[in-house]
């Protein structure tokens, strides 16, 4: 669906991407992990035509009129205007059917209320994103291309964010997001790309990428720091809450075996970090 190859940007402060390649598929959620300044806008920017790379290529494999909608850095909303209002003019501006129904469609598609009459200055974040998704799907753009979409949302927020994004991928659209935070992109992305200094230093299926590189697991449960089975594995303890090191073939075992000491594990969540998943490349 887009190929982009050995993609290169330089600006005067310095290299900004060197040689990256990006592949994006119908239906499959890529998300792309960087620190701050790492390139992730900069590719973005290219990939929607804003910024001209300085070589490399840019293939997309599309016969819609606006093949790719994006979100990038901050929706760009009116933001003393309704969401509808909204709606209505970037249709109107992009040539989309800009009537009661469609207008209503587009809100509905992203899960937006009809009934809300007061300005977008006023909605949450969570909302805002959500708007600026509806404007970018305007069209209907075979990719979606969503710039740090999680920054500013509470948990609540992120949860019916990748509940979204998650269907819009199972309407075949190709979706690219990118994040600082790897938490968000674990729990959605079907494949991730780690860019570091504008260069392409890690990428694989989440799944495989991650499982070799998880050893920390924090366990949630009453009392649990008192577990038998879990003092070998300890790393630290809080009330209620303990951090093992441990691999992933490992984890189905011990929680087994914490489950029938008697403790109800609330919730297991694998810890990882940026930085394990640049290091190893980067040596
Ligand atoms: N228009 C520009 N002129 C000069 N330098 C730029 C420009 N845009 C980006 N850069 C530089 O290119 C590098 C990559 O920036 P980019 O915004 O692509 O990174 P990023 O990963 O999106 O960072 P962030 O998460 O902070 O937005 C940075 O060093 C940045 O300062």
């Amino acid at each position: 669906m887009l190929q982009a190859t050995d993609l290169n940007k330089s600006y005067k402060s310095g290299k900004a991407l060197h040689n990256f390649s990006i592949q994006l598929k119908s239906g499959v959620i890529a998300g792309l992990l960087g620190r701050n300044g790492a390139g992730k806008t900069t590719l973005f920017k290219i990939l929607c035509g804003l910024v001209t790379p300085d070589h490399g290529t840019l293939a997309i494999a599309s016969k819609r009129a606006k093949p790719i909608g994006a979100v990038i850095e901050q929706p760009g909303l009116y933001s003393y205007l309704t969401a509808y209002e909204n709606l209505k003019i970037f249709a109107q501006i992009q040539k989309a059917p800009a009537d009661l129904k469609s207008v209503e469609g587009y809100l509905e598609s992203v899960g937006l209320p009809l009934n809300r009459k007061d300005p977008v200055r006023n909605f949450s974040m969570g909302m805002k994103q959500r708007l600026g998704i509806a404007i970018a799907l305007l069209n209907d753009p075979e990719i979606l291309i969503l710039d740090e979409p999680f920054s500013g949302l509470d948990p609540t927020g992120v949860a019916s964010l990748i509940k979204l994004i998650k269907e819009l991928a199972a309407q075949d659209i190709a979706i690219l997001l990118s994040s600082h935070l790897m938490t968000e992109l674990q729990k959605c992305c079907d494949y991730l790309y780690v860019i570091d200094g504008g260069i392409l230093v890690n990428e694989g299926e989440t799944n495989t990428l991650l499982d070799g590189l998880i050893s920390v697991y924090t366990l949630t449960a009453t009392n649990i720091q008192a577990c038998a089975v879990l003092q070998p594995y300890l790393l630290t303890t809080e009330k209620n809450t303990v951090s093992i090191t441990c691999s992933s073939e490992q984890i189905p075992a011990i929680l087994q075996n914490v489950l029938e000491e008697g403790f109800a594990v609330t919730s297991c969540v694998p810890n990882i970090t940026l930085e394990q998943l640049v290091i190893p490349l980067a040596k």
